[in-house]
C-alpha cells in the first residue's frame, strides 16, 4: 500500500477538545507494518475468484479497503500497537497463488509476534489464512493442534475436484491434515439446514466436525453452547477464528454473496468471540464474504467493525 492510499484511507473523525489518551480511535494509531512492538496486524485479501468459481455473486474483492474505511473510527483506548499490512491481491484466476502470497504475509506477521487480522474476500481466504498459521507452526517446530472456528450459515467443505473455491476451503485443510498426519479440528456454528445439502451434513458428519444449526443459536441457549464451545478448546493448543458475514440474518448483513434469512445474532456471537478470545489460543483470524454491492448504508460494513473490535478487545 503507498503512503498516499494508507492516509487516504486511514482518515477520519477527531475530537480534540477530549483528553487524548481516551478520545483516541484506530485511524490515529494504525501504521504501517514496520519492524517494532507486537501488535494487531491487518491484512487485506482481494479476492472473490473463489466466489466466482463457487457459482456465487462478486465483488468481495472490493472488500477490505471498504472495511478499512469502517474500522477507522473505531476508539482505539487498547494498549496494544494496530499495523496496516497491506493488500494481498487475487490476480486474474490465479487463486493458488494468491492462497501461497497471504500464507507467507500471515506468516511472516506470526513470526514477527503480531497478531494477524486478514479482512477478505470471499471465503476462500480461509484457505490462506490457515496456510500461513500452519506453515508458521511447522516452522518453529511446533506440532500443535490448530482448533479452526467458523461462524458460518455454511460448511464450506465441498470438494475441491474441480478446483479450490470459496465453497471448498474447510475440505482443502481436511486433507492437508489428513496428509501430514494431523486431526482435523473443524467447530462450524451457525449451520443453516436450508443451505447445505445432505452430502454436506454427511461430510461433516464423516470428517468429526462439530456444528450446530442457526435454529440452534439462541440467547437462552448461549450457556449451553459456552460449554460446547469450551469443551472443543480444551482439546486444541491453538485457535484460528473465521467469520462469514454471512452468519449474521439478512437484515444485519445484507452486504454478503450468500445471504441467511435466519442467521445468528450479534448478541450470541459476541460473548462467543469473548470466550474463543478468553485464554490466550487464538493466533490469527479473518473475517469473510462482505460484498459491498448488495450493502446498505454500510450496515454490513458496520457489523464487521463491531466484530473486528470484539476480536481485537
Ligand atoms: N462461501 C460460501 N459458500 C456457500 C455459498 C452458497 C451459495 O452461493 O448459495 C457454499 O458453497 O455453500
Ligand atoms: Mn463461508
Ligand atoms: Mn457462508
Amino acid at each position: 500500500m503507498s503512503e498516499l492510499d494508507f492516509k487516504q484511507i486511514w482518515q477520519g473523525r477527531v475530537d480534540p477538545e477530549e483528553q487524548a489518551d481516551l478520545a483516541s480511535r484506530l485511524h490515529q494509531v494504525i501504521k504501517p507494518l514496520e519492524d517494532g512492538a507486537a501488535g494487531t496486524a491487518l491484512i487485506g485479501f482481494c479476492s472473490d475468484e473463489g466466489v466466482r468459481r463457487n457459482q456465487g455473486r462478486i465483488g468481495a474483492r472490493q472488500a477490505p479497503d471498504l472495511l478499512r474505511r469502517a474500522l477507522a473510527n473505531l476508539p482505539w483506548p487498547f494498549d496494544r500497537h494496530a499495523y496496516d499490512a497491506g493488500n494481498v491481491t487475487c490476480e486474474g484466476r490465479e487463486l493458488e497463488a494468491a492462497h501461497r502470497a497471504l500464507a507467507d504475509r500471515v506468516k511472516a506477521c506470526l513470526s514477527a509476534g503480531h497478531f494477524p487480522l486478514v479482512l477478505g474476500g470471499g471465503h476462500e481466504v480461509a484457505f490462506g489464512t490457515w496456510l500461513g498459521l500452519d506453515n508458521y507452526l511447522d516452522s518453529v517446530g511446533d506440532n500443535t493442534r490448530i482448533g479452526i472456528i467458523n461462524f458460518d450459515a455454511h460448511f464450506d467443505l465441498r470438494l475441491d475436484t474441480n478446483g479450490c473455491s470459496s465453497g471448498t476451503p474447510f475440505y482443502q485443510i481436511a486433507r492437508r491434515c489428513e496428509e501430514k498426519g494431523a486431526e482435523f479440528k473443524y467447530c462450524c456454528l451457525g449451520v443453516s439446514e436450508l443451505s447445505n445439502t445432505p452430502a454436506l451434513f454427511k461430510r461433516a458428519d464423516e470428517l468429526g466436525v462439530l456444528y450446530r444449526k442457526d435454529a440452534d443459536m439462541n440467547l437462552h441457549q448461549l450457556n449451553e453452547i459456552k460449554d460446547q464451545l469450551q469443551q472443543f478448546i480444551d482439546g486444541c493448543d491453538v485457535l484460528y477464528l473465521t467469520i462469514d458475514l454471512d452468519v449474521l440474518p439478512a437484515s444485519v448483513a445484507p452486504g454478503v454473496s450468500a445471504p441467511a434469512p435466519r442467521g445468528v445474532g450479534l448478541d450470541v456471537l459476541e460473548p462467543l468471540i469473548s470466550l474463543i478470545r478468553q485464554d490466550g489460543k487464538l493466533k490469527v483470524a479473518d473475517i469473510a464474504e462482505y460484498n459491498p454491492e448488495y450493502d446498505i448504508d454500510n450496515w454490513t460494513a458496520r457489523a464487521a467493525a463491531r466484530l473486528v473490535y470484539s476480536i481485537v478487545k
